[in-house]
């Protein structure tokens, strides 16, 4: 009996086929299940027939209705395994099959799919014009290395034809997939060990056969990044009949490598740029992780409400619903999970209060105590030393590092700050309330010394926790193999927090990876947004170091990012609906666009023009129903968990971003004045970054100072 298989290329245009053309997909497929391979050949309505001058002699098209047709490559060497690769009208399919090539790589033994007429056509041209240039995008890689890394002939002559990045990407729709990887790696500066390790090998089975000569079957069964195999009858229908979520199936080899190790020596740390899917490896570790033991917890958190609840739905969808297995994760917030702890191991039932109120308290505490401070300085103080160090007693603060503070503090200092702090909790304790970070700590002490709840703690966006945060963590898993599994974006930090992991009993040398391909946005929208970033360094993820978004890239491409200016909020709202229009009349749904601001006030206006428009909004605060119509607005940190076709950032002026206000003075505290001047920025960068195909920065009047000066 023949093996079916579909390839990504075929699952990327499937949910936008119409449903008589699904249906004729369906059934065709039933036949290849039901069919002995002498039968699928002489079956009328299949009408499996060879493609003319195709490159491919393996290369069929079947009939899937009058117009459409299936495009299927069959095997010519005796194995069983059928692959569906696309679906297209009538012509389209037979151009598109004609060109293609499928090869299996001779380094990853992965299947590759390349465009080689255009190949053919378009390297001379680029020789021609490379023989004239300075200098060549792999002058300084030897053909030998290239064929260890699997470039093949025509790849190779294509890779000494060209001079630059920017050529590399007009050729990468053309190029076979892996061996375009190992362009793409070379061509950021990353060495050949490098490319070697995070390209190859991650692809590459353990047990390859020196020798790559490989039947079909068996190089299908070596492309899971990109091909899925189908088991049974079942299989078939469910995966053709329920909308197909690529991430549930197709990871990149990077991903799978860190989702699907069988086990880690312990905390593990993933980091990657926005949308290189640290979410969607953080999910999968915890299917790999329910699937190892029959009974064990498993904890997966996150930063705010609504990312918990995007995590519980995408959760559900990769468990196919599955209740036993879902029953046995907890997803929640940090802090809601340390507010549970505290309700079930003690008598108190914690009411953490806001930023806001607790503004007010600090204002209180130095009014009364007549306290040489602002309340801005105190609040960050306790937060930052005295809660990041868990310090309990005037002595311990007298003796504590402040390292990252901006401003010295002697003994005496040192007492007065500790009385703000003391009469600042008398104030909670007298209201019978807490903060959520006082909760977290409190969570860590009742966990400390009693068995842990949890066998495995997965965490996502980990850039956002503070240190009381982490020792809630720390506490909910015993130490040792697979405790912790961490992802998260240090340049996606637009919370105030610093930790230095390893002092909190989460070391994570040896086992630090990265993503580095983004899913999500397409490659003119990256290279914009990374500019935002350009003048500034961030901290590593872990706190010791700095990272950088080295090797970032997309393998999408659109449009370039627009940023304008306007004279006057009411025209850049007019423009704003100007532009949203144009985006439903080319056809986008008003919940794939989204718009943001800095404020809500900002957003206010807005929110009235394009109602006034007759066009549909929601206001997203916290969680939104995904089903609910209508353009989304939202505050910039709001945006963080949410993507979009189009987002729209508004009133990116001067003043407002950074936010005046929020800034602490460069005279009162130089670090914290730098880093709340990076929160801001990388607040930008997040809003941006939640784009995937069309991008527009605007404002009024004098432009924010971080967008790029060309903008
Ligand atoms: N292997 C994959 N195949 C297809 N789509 C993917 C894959 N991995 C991630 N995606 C998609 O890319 C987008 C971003 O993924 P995800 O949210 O996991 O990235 P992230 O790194 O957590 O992003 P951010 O840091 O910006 O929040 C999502 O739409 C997700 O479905």
């Amino acid at each position: 009996m023949p093996r079916l298989a579909f390839a990504q290329s075929f699952w990327d245009g499937y949910d936008t086929l119409e449903k008589p053309v699904r249906a004729g997909v369906r059934k065709a497929m039933a036949k290849f299940q039901a069919l002995g391979v002498a039968e699928l050949n002489a079956d009328k309505g299949l009408h499996l027939e060879s493609v003319e001058n195709a490159r491919d002699p393996r290369m069929r098209t079947i009939r899937i209705t009058d117009f459409w047709r299936g495009v299927v490559l069959a095997p010519d060497d005796g194995s069983h395994t059928f692959l569906l690769v696309n679906v297209l009208p009538h012509d389209d399919a037979y151009t598109w099959a004609a060109k293609r090539l499928y090869s299996a790589n001779t380094a990853t033994r992965a299947l590759e799919v390349r465009d080689a007429v255009a190949l053919d056509e378009l390297t001379p041209l680029y020789e021609t014009a490379a023989r004239t240039a300075p200098r060549l995008l792999f002058a300084d890689v030897s053909d030998g290395t290239l064929r260890e890394f699997g470039i093949d002939d025509q790849v190779l002559r294509a890779a000494r034809s060209l001079v630059d990045k920017a050529q590399l990407e007009a050729f990468s729709t053309l190029l076979p997939e892996d061996q375009l990887e190992v362009l793409q790696y070379l061509a950021e500066g990353f060495s050949p060990e490098e490319v070697y390790r995070d390209v190859v090998a991650v692809r590459r089975p353990a047990d390859a056969p020196a020798e790559p000569v490989e039947d079909l079957a068996t190089v299908i069964a070596n492309t899971p990044a990109r091909i899925r195999l189908v088991t049974g009858p079942e299989e078939l229908q469910e995966i053709l009949e329920k909308p197909f979520e690529a991430w549930r199936v197709f990871l990149h080899p990077s991903q799978r490598r860190v989702a699907y190790r069988t086990s880690y020596g312990g905390p593990v740390q993933v980091t990657g740029g926005p949308g290189t899917g640290k979410t969607v490896a953080a999910l999968h570790r915890v299917k790999h992780l329910l699937g190892r033991c029959e009974d064990g917890r498993i904890l997966l958190t996150t930063y705010t409400n609504a990312l918990a609840a995007g995590l519980r739905e995408m959760l559900a969808l990769l468990l196919d619903e599955d209740e036993k297995l879902l029953a046995r994760v907890d997803v929640t917030t940090v802090d809601a999970y340390a507010n549970g702890v505290v309700r079930a191991k003690s008598a108190a039932v914690p009411k953490p209060i806001g930023d806001r109120e607790q503004r007010q308290l600090w204002e209180k505490a130095v009014k009364q105590l007549d306290l040489p401070f602002t309340p801005q300085f105190l609040a960050q103080e306790y937060r930052h030393v005295v809660l990041g160090q868990n310090l309990r007693a005037l002595d311990a603060y007298l003796g504590a590092s402040r390292r990252g503070r901006g401003t010295g503090l002697g003994p005496t200092r040192r007492r007065e700050v500790w009385s703000g702090v003391e009469r600042f909790e008398q104030f909670l304790d007298d209201r019978g309330e807490t903060t959520h970070l006082r909760v977290c700590a409190r969570a860590a002490e009742l966990l400390a010394g009693e068995p842990a709840p949890y066998a495995h703690v997965v965490v996502d966006e980990a850039q956002g926790l503070h240190p009381a945060q982490w020792r809630a963590l720390r506490a909910a898993v015993a130490p040792g193999p697979d405790d912790l599994f961490v992802t998260g974006d240090p340049h996606q930090r637009i919370y105030d927090s610093r930790v230095s992991l390893g002092s909190l009993g989460i070391i994570t040398a040896g086992r630090s990876f990265r993503l580095r391909v983004n899913y999500r946005s397409t490659e003119e929208i990256l290279a914009w947004s990374a500019r935002l970033l350009a003048p500034v360094t961030v901290d590593a993820l872990e706190g010791e170091g700095t990272d950088s978004l080295a090797g970032y890239r997309s393998l999408l491409h659109g449009g370039r990012p627009q940023a304008q200016g306007y004279a006057t909020r009411q025209k850049e709202t007019e423009a704003l609906v100007g532009r949203v229009r144009a985006l439903l009349a080319e056809g986008l749904a008003p919940h794939e666009i989204g718009v943001c601001a800095r404020f809500n006030l900002s957003l206010d206006a807005a929110e009235e023009k394009l109602k006034a428009a007759g066009i549909p909004v929601l206001r997203v605060r916290g969680q939104v129903a995904q089903r609910a119509e209508g353009v989304r607005l939202a505050t910039m940190h709001a945006m963080k968990g949410l993507e979009f076709r189009a987002v729209s950032a508004l009133g990116v002026n001067e003043g407002a971003v950074p936010f005046a206000r929020g800034i602490t003075p460069r005279e009162a505290d130089p670090l914290q004045h730098d880093a709340d001047l990076l929160r801001e920025r990388c607040l930008l960068f997040v809003a941006c970054t939640r784009a995937r195909e069309a991008l527009s920065v605007t404002w009024s009047g004098a432009p924010s100072p971080f967008l790029p000066s060309a903008a």
